[in-house]
């Protein structure tokens, strides 16, 4: 049955997810059906797709895919939404809770003066090379030159839940990103395919980052990628702390305690209901 298909629509900072609650939908999750709901024009249109809330061992567990229907372990804007939509909805009542993902727990606490803003805490970057996972490389790559589409770029990879690659530059610019991006995304480095950070670091608190996703291409905003990028800038000594994330869609707070722990906080926007017409998929 896959008629009157209904789900809720929200952004973080511009990157927007569809909610698929199985609770209240009868839709077979297939790659092929996520593709076609997050595609812009033809579908609702969106970066990526939750599924959930889905209960595992007492959990509260949600599924992350990218616009192209892949799984993706985690997203710092996705599981922001996925609070918010527990909100809404009336699953949870408490400001504070955590969330499961392929990558782990997740705890999030809302802003007791605005339930649109939201406190992360997004665990502890891995710069190992086999939790990226990454092919033909030895080691960490930390402020390392990765050859990419023939040039050299000065490199950071690190897993914060999911892969990044963070590439220091002078200037970064959307047109960059969409270009190198596809190159980074599925160079022969990175079996799983890899999600892309073009980073200029202003001062020792605020970053500017351009953002090219696994599974979703050029976006406005990434949780996770500015949770990368600040912990690199960091790891390479450019950066404090306390570091404000400046992207096309607005800006991520990203605090770094000395064990590592990254906390984002940000907020997320609410687009509106969507209903599916009955011959969608037809
Ligand atoms: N937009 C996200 C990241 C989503 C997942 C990513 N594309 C991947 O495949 O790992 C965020 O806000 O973190």
């Amino acid at each position: 049955m896959e008629n009157n298909i209904t789900m809720k629509k929200y952004h973080g900072l511009g990157n927007d997810y569809l909610v698929l609650d199985p609770n209240k939908n009868d839709l077979e999750l297939q790659t092929r059906n996520i593709e076609r709901l997050c595609r812009r024009n033809f579908g609702a249109g969106a970066d990526g797709l939750l599924y959930g809330p889905l209960m595992e061992e007492g959990k509260i567990k949600v599924r992350i895919f990218n616009s192209d229907g892949s799984e993706a372990e985690k997203s710092g804007n996705g599981v922001g939404i996925f609070a918010k939509y527990l909100l809404d909805e009336g699953y949870v009542t408490e400001s504070k809770f955590s969330l499961n993902t392929l990558a782990g727990d997740v705890e999030i606490e809302f802003s007791e003066e605005n339930k649109n803003v939201m406190r992360v805490n997004m665990g502890k970057p891995s710069y190992a090379g086999k939790e990226l996972p990454l092919t033909g490389l030895e080691g960490e790559i930390v402020n390392a030159h990765l050859r990419f589409h023939d040039n050299d770029y000065n490199t950071t990879c690190l897993s914060v839940g999911n892969p990044n690659c963070v590439i220091m530059m002078e200037e970064v610019t959307p047109r960059k990103a969409k270009e190198l991006g596809p190159y980074v995304e599925s160079s022969d480095y990175f079996p799983n395919r890899m999600n892309m950070q073009l980073c200029k670091v202003t001062d020792r608190e605020n970053i500017t980052i351009e953002i090219y996703e696994r599974g979703a291409g050029y976006t406005l905003a990434s949780g996770t990628g500015a949770c990368a990028s600040a912990a690199a800038a960091r790891r390479m000594g450019l950066v404090d702390d306390k570091v404000t994330v400046h992207m096309q869609g607005g800006d991520l707070l990203i605090e770094m305690e000395e064990d590592g722990t990254i906390f984002m906080t940000g907020s997320v926007g609410t687009v509106g209901t969507f209903m599916l017409a009955e011959n969608f998929f037809a």
